[in-house]
């Protein structure tokens, strides 16, 4: 666990208010459809109520997790006083740690700004956790979240759905093949260059969080990894939230210990599966556009020496897309741990080494 920083002991972040309010200090704030609601089941499940995850709000039962005050300007217009009244009271020997899971406020360009504004000087209390997923499989679980929705998506395949947005990525790439192609509200020609492929665009929302977070607030988590190590995982984001060895031992027993349940299968919070899998070329077409902003997200983390979690993937090619890929299957082995400098990205559709094409491909 060495390369995970110490937090400090947990200090409580009281609220001014004249019944303060326990505000979270821990933050997940990504990736949508990278294993967020999981983790967070695991842990308000548990750490015997030790991380609190705060009120309902009216946004309905996601809001339990999902708070989306600092992202969506309609939340954040709804002020202070209104975030703060949906956290716990403070009391005098309080060890609780709050968290807010939203896993949309990386993709939000105001987010970080908005915290920094609400904590003020306390901003380096905060912790924050990041879950990163191989961005091409990451585009298609959300292609079938989306479709949850119904309306003008509930009909369209996913060659319709990808067509027109890596079209217009690729023409803004054009005019500048440096463009960070996030955020969405960058000046003309670059407004909207990459609707919903952005959110896989990693590195400039990571530029963007370290301008208001030192990179030891941060801790990134290997999806892959998450899969594959799950009780690693939930140690290092406890101790990061600042909890005590002896209890991040005990909440890590017994989430080993915990059964199966339909509740656990639940928090997997899949809407991709059994939806077979991306046809060969879009998948080929999405890796083409994603590596270059990946190999620059490598640099970034080793440069800022950002923990990565589990530990065994730090300094590791671990949102490499692994041999045998399936955009449909997580995968569950080691392939991407590989040292960082060992390029392994394949940009054209007859590189990549492909099984048979799903008869439900799109
Ligand atoms: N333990 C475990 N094993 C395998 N896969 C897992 C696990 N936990 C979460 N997941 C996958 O994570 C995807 C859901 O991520 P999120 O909960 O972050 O989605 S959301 O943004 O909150 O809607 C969703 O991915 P897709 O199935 O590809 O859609 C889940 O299957």
């Amino acid at each position: 666990m060495a390369c995970i920083a110490i937090a400090p002991a947990n200090q409580n972040l009281c609220s001014t208010v004249r019944a303060p309010r326990l505000l979270p200090t821990l933050f997940v704030i990504g990736s949508l459809k990278a294993g967020s609601t999981s983790l967070w089941a695991n842990l308000v499940d548990h750490t015997n109520g030790r991380i609190t995850p705060g009120y309902l709000t009216h946004k309905g039962d996601v809001s339990r997790k999902e708070k989306d005050f600092f992202g969506d300007p309609s939340m954040w217009r709804l002020g202070r006083r209104w975030y703060e009244a949906i956290w716990p009271r403070c009391t005098k020997d309080d060890h609780k740690v709050a968290v807010d899971a939203t896993p949309a406020y990386h993709v939000w360009y105001d987010a970080p700004k908005n915290m920094a504004t609400f904590f003020g000087p306390k901003l380096p209390q905060l912790k924050l956790v990041w879950m990163m997923r191989e961005p091409v499989s990451k585009f298609w679980s959300y292609f079938w979240e989306l479709k949850q929705y119904g309306g003008e998506f509930q009909r369209m395949s996913f060659s319709q759905f990808l067509a027109p947005k890596l079209a217009r990525a690729h023409a803004c790439l054009e005019k500048d093949p440096n463009s960070p192609l996030w955020p969405p509200s960058l000046p003309p020609p670059f407004e909207s260059c990459a609707p919903h492929l952005d959110h896989g665009l990693y590195h400039p929302q990571l530029v963007r969080w370290l301008q208001f977070f030192h990179p030891s607030q941060l801790l990134i988590i290997s999806f892959a990894g998450f899969i594959s190590q799950p009780s690693e995982v939930f140690h290092d984001v406890l101790i990061h939230a600042g909890l005590p060895r002896t209890e991040a031992k005990g909440a890590v027993e017994r989430l080993q210990q915990a059964p199966a349940t339909a509740h656990r299968k639940k928090m997997e919070n899949s809407r991709a599966k059994g939806h077979g899998r991306m046809a060969a070329k879009s998948r080929a077409q999405l890796h083409e556009f994603y590596a270059p902003f990946i190999e620059r997200l490598y640099g970034l983390l080793n440069d800022k020496h950002i923990s990565v979690s589990p530990c065994r993937e730090m300094g590791t090619r671990f949102l490499d897309p692994p041999e045998n890929y399936s955009a449909s299957v997580p995968w569950r082995d080691n392939a991407n741990a590989r040292p960082f400098g060992q390029v392994r990205w394949k940009t054209s559709a007859t590189q990549f080494s492909l099984g048979s094409e799903s008869a439900h491909s799109e």
